[in-house]
């Protein structure tokens, strides 16, 4: 079989970075195109070398439409204006799109949801094993001790990431929300500050730290009456969210158009 031809956007950002890094290393995988936004400083310039790593071939350009013609995957580290732009170009070019963009708006979600009438799109605030296992692990504890042990979410994050909660956080919110068969919006306690009253019988609440070069640590804290239970993902190196990513990209291959998850990539829906 041929390798996947990929195109990976946000080029110059850390998941960009390590995609470019980890691509060589992933069998069945060929990096094709490099997208960086309008203006951007390194457009021309070698997408593995503008960034001090091995050369890749392949130059950063903002041309979607020319990326995504010769390309069978697009994996996507941006932001979610630029990750909305690419839903609808992948869309009409059935072109399979991997989305590791969080802080995605309803308005953006729609969007993505459209383009899975098209094309094969999986979406996961999370590409990891370790947080997509635990998510399971969270849903069923969730179950078992129903919402009489309050559920908090806490998450520390690296000083530059401008999404809060983090995509993990969320989705360890819905695992919970899903064991507890509520619906997370309607349950949500994001932000407490100043007199807030006692806490909300059923509420799912969310904390977030940021600092320092934190890769990403999550916590679900199930609180009961006398005691406590905490399930704790830290993430150590970015190369588990790249891995998952390219993993995703390569099960996309004879798929169904469709909204699919990590837990689906990873075989573990129902587990
Ligand atoms: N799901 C998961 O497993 C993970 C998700 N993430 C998420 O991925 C996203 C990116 O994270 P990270 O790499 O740390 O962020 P960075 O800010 O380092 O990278 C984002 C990159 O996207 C570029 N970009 C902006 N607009 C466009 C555009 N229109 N076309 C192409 N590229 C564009 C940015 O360029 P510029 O700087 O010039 O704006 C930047 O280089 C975040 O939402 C983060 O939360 C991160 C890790 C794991
Ligand atoms: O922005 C990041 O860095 C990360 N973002 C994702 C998230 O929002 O959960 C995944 C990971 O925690 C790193």
């Amino acid at each position: 079989m041929s390798d996947l031809r990929l195109v990976v956007v946000g080029a110059a950002g850390r998941m960009g970075r390590m995609l470019t890094q980890t691509i060589p290393d992933t069998l069945g995988v060929r990096l094709v195109a490099a997208l960086e936004a309008d203006g951007a400083a390194s457009l021309g310039a070698d997408s593995g070398a503008a960034f001090g790593l091995q050369p890749t071939g392949v130059p950063v350009t903002s041309d979607v439409a020319a990326a995504l013609s010769e390309a069978d995957a697009v994996i996507d580290f941006s932001t979610p204006a630029a990750t909305a732009a690419i839903a609808t170009a992948a869309a009409k070019a059935r072109v399979a799109h991997v989305i590791g963009t969080t802080g995605l708006t309803a308005e953006d979600l729609a969007r993505i949801a459209e383009e899975a009438r098209e094309t094969v799109v999986v979406r996961s605030g999370n590409m990891s094993l370790g947080v997509n296992l635990l998510a399971g692990l969270v849903e069923k504890a969730a179950r078992a001790l129903g919402p009489a042990w309050d559920a908090e979410i806490v998450e520390m994050h690296h000083k530059l990431k401008v999404d809060a909660p983090s995509g993990t956080a969320l989705l360890l919110g819905e695992a919970v929300a899903r064991g507890r068969g509520i619906d997370l919006a309607e349950h949500s306690a994001r932000g407490r500050d100043g007199v807030t009253g006692p806490r909300k019988p059923g509420d799912i609440g969310f904390a977030a730290l940021r600092g320092g070069t934190v890769v990403g640590d999550h916590t679900v804290i199930f609180a009961g009456m006398g005691e406590r239970i905490e399930f704790s993902h830290r993430a150590e190196d970015r190369g588990i969210f790249a891995r998952g990513a390219l993993a995703a990209a390569l099960w996309t291959r004879g798929k169904a158009p469709g909204l699919y998850s990590m837990a689906d990539v990873l075989g573990l829906t129902g587990a």
